[in-house]
C-alpha cells in the first residue's frame, strides 16, 4: 500500500496548470570524493544503468567502486568545475530561464517551466511536489536526451511514476520520448558547426561522438544505436559534407564488457596514426555541456590525438544557451503541449492564437 502524500490545498475553485519539467541526468554537489560517493551509489545503483544481476553487481559497487571512483573522478571534477558550480547544471538552471522567456514570449506565460535531476539534486520527487504546490494539473517531462535509451530515458520515466506513487491527486502526464530527428534540433547542431568551420576553417574529419552503452543493451533491442546514426547522417546530410568524412563514434566506456563501437579515443588515435592532421569533435547526444564533453573529450581525447601525431583537435561545444537549440526546444515542447496549450495562454485572443501556432507546428515533418 503506497503511503499518500498529504494534498496541499483544498480548492473548490482551481483553474489547471500546465507546467513543463526539464530533466537532466545530475551531477554532484561538489567536486569532491565526499560528494561524488553518494551520487555514484544513486546512479550506479540503478538497475537501469547497470544491467548486472543485483547479487553479482552489490559487492562489485560497494566493495571496489565506491571506494576507488570517488577520488578519480572529484580530480576530473574538478577541472572543469566553474565558480557557478557543476557545467551541467549550470546550463540546465540557464537552459530552463531561457526557455521560460522564449515561451513566456509567445505568450504562453501561464506555463510553469521548471527543472529536475535524476540523481542528485533537484530531485524528480521534490520538483514534482513544488509543482504541485504551485497548482499543476497537467505536466509535460522532457528528458533531455535527443537519443532514446533504456539507461537514460526509460529511467526518467520511471522515476515520476514512483514519484507519483505518492501522490492521492495525480496530475496528467506527457512525456518527451527523444528528438534525435527533430528538425529544430539538427538546424542548430548544423549551424554551430558552420559557425565554428567559418571562424576556424574545416577539419579533414568531423567526429560525431555519443555517450556509449553496453552492446549488449542493441541486441536487447533498445534503439539508441538507431537514433544516434540517424542523427549523424541527418547532421552529415544537413552540412552537405561527403558521409566519409563525418564519424559516428561512441565515448565513455564504464567496467569491461564489450560497449557500442567504434569507440572515440581509439578512433582518434587511429586517425592520427593513419596521418589526418586536423578533426573537430562534437557530441550530440549531450544537449549541455558535462564532465563527459569538458574533460574526456575536451581534454584527455585531445591529449590522445596530439600525442599520437595529430596536428590540430578542435571540440566544438554542446548546444548549451545558443538561440537556435532554445528556439527548437521552445518548438518542441509547444509541439508536445498540444491542446494544453488551450488552457496555458492567459486569455481568449493569445488562446486562439496559440492554437493556431499548434496546428501548423508539425506541419510538413
Ligand atoms: C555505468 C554505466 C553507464 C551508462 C550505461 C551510462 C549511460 C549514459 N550516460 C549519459 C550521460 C552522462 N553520463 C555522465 C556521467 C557518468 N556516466 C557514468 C556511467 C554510465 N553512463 C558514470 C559513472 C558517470 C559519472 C562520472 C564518472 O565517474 O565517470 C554525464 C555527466 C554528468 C556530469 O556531472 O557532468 C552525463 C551527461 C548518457 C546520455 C548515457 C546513455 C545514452
Ligand atoms: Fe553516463
Ligand atoms: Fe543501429
Amino acid at each position: 500500500m503506497p503511503r499518500y502524500r498529504p494534498e496541499p490545498i483544498h480548492r473548490h475553485d482551481s483553474t489547471p496548470r500546465t507546467g513543463v519539467l526539464l530533466v537532466n541526468l545530475g551531477t554532484p554537489a561538489a567536486p569532491t570524493a565526499a560528494a561524488l560517493r553518494p551520487y555514484l551509489k544513486q546512479f550506479l545503483s540503478d538497475p537501469r544503468v547497470v544491467e548486472i544481476p543485483r547479487l553479482v553487481w552489490w559487492p562489485i559497487l560497494n566493495g571496489i567502486i565506491l571506494n576507488t571512483r570517488p577520488k578519480a573522478s572529484a580530480q576530473k571534477y574538478a577541472s572543469i568545475w566553474t565558480d557557478e558550480g557543476s557545467p551541467l547544471l549550470v546550463h540546465t538552471v540557464r537552459q530552463t530561464k531561457l526557455l521560460a522567456g522564449y515561451l513566456a514570449k509567445d505568450g504562453y506565460d501561464g506555463l510553469d517551466i521548471d527543472y529536475a535531476m535524476r540523481y542528485g539534486a533537484p530531485a524528480i520527487g521534490d520538483t514534482l511536489d513544488a509543482m504541485r504546490a504551485r497548482g499543476c494539473t497537467r505536466i509535460l517531462v522532457v528528458p533531455m536526451y535527443p537519443q532514446y535509451s533504456a539507461s537514460t530515458t526509460a529511467t526518467v520515466v520511471d522515476e515520476v511514476g514512483r514519484s507519483l506513487a505518492r501522490w492521492r491527486n495525480q496530475p496528467e502526464m506527457r512525456f518527451v520520448r527523444n528528438f534525435h530527428d527533430d528538425p529544430g534540433y539538427i538546424d542548430a547542431l548544423v549551424k554551430s558547426v558552420r559557425e565554428h568551420w567559418a571562424a576556424n576553417g574545416e577539419p579533414e574529419r568531423l567526429l560525431l561522438s555519443f555517450h556509449g552503452v553496453p552492446r549488449r543493451s542493441l541486441d536487447l533491442g533498445d534503439p539508441y544505436h538507431c537514433e544516434c546514426h540517424k542523427t549523424g547522417r541527418l547532421v552529415a546530410e544537413g552540412l552537405g559534407v561527403a558521409r566519409e568524412r563525418v564519424l559516428v563514434t561512441f565515448q565513455s566506456r564504464f567496467g569491461k564488457a564489450e560497449w557500442l563501437k567504434p569507440y572515440t579515443q581509439p578512433t582518434l588515435e587511429q586517425l592520427a596514426a593513419e596521418g589526418v592532421r586536423r578533426v573537430d569533435v562534437m557530441c550530440p547526444g549531450f544537449v549541455a555541456d558535462c564532465l563527459e564533453t569538458l574533460e574526456e573529450i575536451a581534454l584527455e581525447c585531445k591529449e590522445a590525438f596530439l600525442e599520437k601525431g595529430g596536428q590540430a583537435f578542435h571540440y566544438i561545444p554542446c548546444l548549451n544557451e545558443r538561440d537556435a537549440w532554445i528556439k527548437a526546444l521552445a518548438a518542441l515542447v509547444r509541439k508536445h503541449l498540444g491542446n494544453w496549450l488551450e488552457i496555458a495562454a492567459p486569455d481568449a485572443a493569445a488562446r486562439s492564437a496559440a492554437l493556431e501556432r499548434a496546428r501548423t507546428l508539425g506541419a510538413g515533418q
